[in-house]
């Protein structure tokens, strides 16, 4: 059974690519319009094996919409298409010999992603000395009695090879890697101008990285210069390209490559398949990709689950990345004992009842408890919300009030309703004003946390980043204050804040690549596609110190089940040869 939701964007599409089409009509839009919601729901293809031979339903109507024919009938009518091409023909729709349809832009984004990687992949740097290498990697890493130091394994991929990717959850050592992998590319002789990009999906996930290898690279066992040379400025991925006003094209591109050697992008998982391409096609030939992410979280906003699919395909052996993926799963921030790593192993590995027995264990930092009803919900919240913000509310100076903003979040699935981030936002809008931590008297009141939603780069705002209204200490004029990269706070009057929320209550889709001391998760009390193992590790890998879940065990155990599949054939382009 299919769920077809009636958006009228996905008729409309297949309206304008099956128009003048008389033969099979209804079927043909009705694949059409089952594509463009596929790619609405963030699928980058369909896939006509799925979809042959099912019902087709419009939720809450009785009558089902259509039953599929097999693929094959499936095929032959699409064939009859005149906006139906093959891969190499530049048609608005693409059916591949897998029986994969793909709206054009997303199949070429695919096709040449999986270009770009194949030539980097085999592109193996010969040049290095092995004893040496391993006289170095020694002096990084200890020595590696045992062969099992994935740390290691990481930076001697990233070091031979021109693709590599480094994935694990937090803590593992992602950044502790990298730090070192550039130290190690930095002091190969002749490499001291080596021009290094980093860049993240967003500002906040950029500024995380900053203030990280600013810390680390004073530890690392090499000379002062080589530390000097490792550079500590992380910008966003848009920005690195180059975004211009207007269109969805970038100023580095193909014809114009960036002006870098290496390129090392944190959470990757948060890169659509659009923005991948991009990144991917405006490398010169000779720089080298790294990417750094957990392929167990959520994947991106729009098409694609890259990270995820790059990861997958590099566990066959056949695969020409087999060998750049190296995923790191000791965790030594919580030691593997720890409550929060021991329950996201448990969720990763879909053990709902292990999970559940976690909980059981108090006194590790992680609890469950039944999600409040609708009645109920804002006296619970009550007290939460005031421990977790009033230190926060009573900070003396913006950046104390940033740095203890980050001690507590609650982090919802829904957006809307009691128990999504609008409602909660509200109810601790309300009690904070009636304990007089904060005025309501204006949608800019003193200690309102905001989250930006759309990129400014006019003020260097970007999706994702959260920031404080205070009164400007030397002022008194109220201000939206961000942290800067560099450790500074930076003040916005609040009438040039782009697009925002109010983030005492954010969504777990708007929390990735941030972490908090302590998170409290609400789950609603019905189970809902939308709940995912995905969003729950993700959630739960968001604190450092203690994750308290509101949730029915039921919708607990059916969410860790679910899994989010993202459709595509990156996969397989990544595995064929
Ligand atoms: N090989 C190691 N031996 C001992 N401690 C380590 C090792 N690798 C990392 N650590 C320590 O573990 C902690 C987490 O490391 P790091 O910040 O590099 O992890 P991460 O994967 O980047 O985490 P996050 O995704 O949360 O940023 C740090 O305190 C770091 O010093």
């Amino acid at each position: 059974m299919i769920d077809f939701i009636e958006r009228p964007i996905d008729w409309q599409a297949a309206a304008f690519l099956c128009r003048g089409v008389t033969e099979n009509a209804e079927l043909l839009r009705t694949v059409v319009s089952l594509l463009s919601q596929a790619v609405g729901q963030g699928h980058v293809c369909l896939d006509l094996e799925e979809i042959a031979e099912e019902l087709v339903r419009i939720p809450e109507r009785e009558e089902p919409l259509r039953l599929l024919p097999d693929v094959a009938s499936l095929i032959a009518a699409l064939r009859s298409l005149p906006t139906l091409g093959g891969p190499g023909e530049h048609c608005p729709l693409i059916l591949d010999a897998a029986g994969r349809l793909y709206l054009y832009r997303y199949f070429r984004y695919e096709t040449l992603l999986a270009e770009a990687i194949r030539a980097r992949a085999a592109s193996v740097s010969l040049e290095i000395d092995e004893a040496a290498l391993a006289a170095r990697l020694d002096r990084y890493f200890g020595v590696d009695k045992s062969g099992e130091d994935r740390q290691r394994q990481a930076a001697l991929a990233a070091l031979r090879r021109h693709f590599s990717v480094i994935s694990g959850g937090p803590g593992t050592g992602k950044t502790t890697t990298v730090v070192r992998i550039l130290g190690l590319l930095l002091e190969q002789p002749g490499e001291a101008r080596m021009r290094i990009a980093m860049a993240a999906p967003t500002g906040k996930a950029a500024a995380r990285l900053a203030s990280s290898i600013t810390s680390l690279r004073e530890a690392l066992p090499c000379a002062d210069e080589v530390k000097r040379a490792i550079p500590s400025q992380v910008t966003t991925i848009h920005r690195l390209l180059g975004t211009i006003p207007g269109s969805t094209g970038f100023r580095h591109n193909e014809r114009n490559p960036l002006p870098c050697d290496v390129v090392i992008v944190d959470e990757a998982s948060m890169v659509d398949l659009p923005l991948m391409t991009a990144l991917v096609t405006a490398l010169p030939p000779h720089a080298r990709l790294i990417l750094i992410g957990d392929r167990d979280q959520l994947a991106s906003v729009e098409a694609g689950a890259v990270l995820g699919d790059i990861c997958c395909a590099a566990e066959s052996p056949v695969s020409f990345i087999a060998g750049c993926v190296t995923v790191l799963d000791r965790n030594y921030r919580f030691g593997d004992g720890s409550g929060i790593a021991a329950l996201s192993r448990a969720v990763n590995a879909g053990d709902h009842s292990e999970a559940l027995r976690l909980f059981a264990d108090s006194g590790s930092g992680i609890a469950l408890e039944a999600t409040p009803t609708r009645e109920t919900i804002k006296k619970r919240l009550v007290a939460p919300v005031l421990e977790g913000f009033r230190p926060c509310l009573e900070a003396k100076t913006p950046a104390e009030a940033l740095r203890l903003f980050d001690r507590f979040r609650i982090l919802t699935a829904l957006r809307e309703g009691p128990w999504g981030a609008s409602g909660i936002n509200h109810a601790a809008e309300t009690f904070l004003n009636e304990a007089g931590l904060i005025r309501l008297d204006s949608q800019f009141y003193r200690g309102r946390p905001v989250l930006v939603t759309e990129n400014d780069y006019n003020h260097k705002l970007f999706n994702g980043d959260t920031g404080i209204m205070l009164p400007d200490p030397e002022t008194g004029n109220l201000r939206a204050f961000f942290a800067a990269p560099d450790g500074t706070v930076r003040a916005i009057p609040p009438e040039f804040l782009p697009k925002h929320e109010t983030a005492f209550a954010m969504t777990v889709h708007k929390s990735q690549g941030s972490e908090f001391d302590r998170v409290l998760m609400v789950l609603p009390p019905e189970d809902s596609v939308l709940l995912t193992r995905e969003l729950i590790y993700t959630g739960i890998t968001r604190a450092k110190q203690s994750v308290t879940i509101w949730s029915d065990a039921a919708v607990f155990s059916a969410a860790v089940k679910r899994r989010t599949e993202r459709r595509s054939g990156l996969r397989e382009r990544l595995v064929n040869s």
